[in-house]
């Protein structure tokens, strides 16, 4: 994920965002033939690479292209959960010859995004563990070497957020609004990370629909992240789209996040 925070409004940031996404499309068409561009559920690319790495590699250098260096910094999504073995991660679990013959653990983990942070302009990794795995997320974020989110470890539940806050476990919520159940617990909730200074990012979902309400909520409770997908497929736009309209409507009194996207 890019994070345009460079920009002076919204309406900059959805421009230097898809100017980024139509270079890294460009990249992937030379590097891995055109097959290498058909996008996943979330308007993402999805060619062939085989590291963290490789795909780090390409949006770094769409950013290069499209001249945003230094204004466009990284988010990472890894969703950990996905490929824990036990207490280990298997890396290689997309890859049906390798899977399961290279286990990294916890600590081993650490060690990558440490090496990950200090390589590139990375700014906030959300579900870097298990959901269950509370010790080694608590030691990645002591580091504090970026944003540490809460996706499955929160599951956007009062509970697990009361923990992880009492425990510093990571520093910002990940907000999935069906995930809490209705908007008045999702109010409370936001509440209950912004007054411990988390960050707090507004989500889409996978199989999402043209619905852009999350766009109004992450407005009306100011949350400064937001995450909706690659600038590609209607369903990820129409929550854009609706960011853009409520810019021009609010018109002098908008304000955009930018540099201050963590308060
Ligand atoms: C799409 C996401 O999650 P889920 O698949 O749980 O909806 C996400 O976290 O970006």
């Amino acid at each position: 994920m890019i994070l345009p925070i460079g920009a002076c409004n919204f309406e900059e940031a959805m421009q230097m965002g898809a100017e980024t996404y139509h270079h890294l499309k460009g990249i992937i068409a030379e590097k891995y033939g055109s097959s290498g561009f058909n996008v996943g559920e979330d308007g993402g690319f999805a060619p062939n690479i085989s590291s963290f790495t490789e795909g780090l590699n390409l949006v770094k250098e769409a950013i290069d292209r499209a001249g945003y260096d230094g204004r466009i910094k990284v988010a990472l999504d890894v969703a950990a959960t996905e490929f824990c073995i036990g207490k280990k991660y298997d890396l290689d679990f997309k890859t049906p010859n390798k899977s399961g013959q290279n286990f990294k653990t916890g600590e081993e983990m650490i060690e990558m995004y440490t090496q990950l942070c200090a390589e590139y302009p990375i700014v906030s990794i959300e579900q870097p563990f298990d959901k269950d795995d509370w010790e080694h997320t608590k030691l990645f974020s002591d580091l504090g070497l970026c944003q540490v989110v809460g996706d499955d470890l929160l599951m956007s539940n009062p509970k697990r957020i009361e923990r992880a806050i009492q425990e510093s476990t990571c520093d910002a919520l990940l907000l999935k609004i069906n995930q809490i159940g209705n908007v008045t617990e999702a109010i409370e909730v936001v509440k209950q990370a912004k007054d411990v200074n988390w960050g707090v990012v507004v989500s889409h979902r996978s199989g999402e629909t043209e619905d852009s309400f999350i766009a109004d909520l992450a407005v009306g409770l100011a949350t400064g992240q937001f995450k909706a997908g690659a600038p590609c497929r209607g369903e990820r736009l129409a929550k854009y789209n609706q960011l853009l309209r409520i810019e021009e409507e609010l018109g002098s009194q908008a304000v955009y996040a930018g540099e201050n996207w963590r308060s």
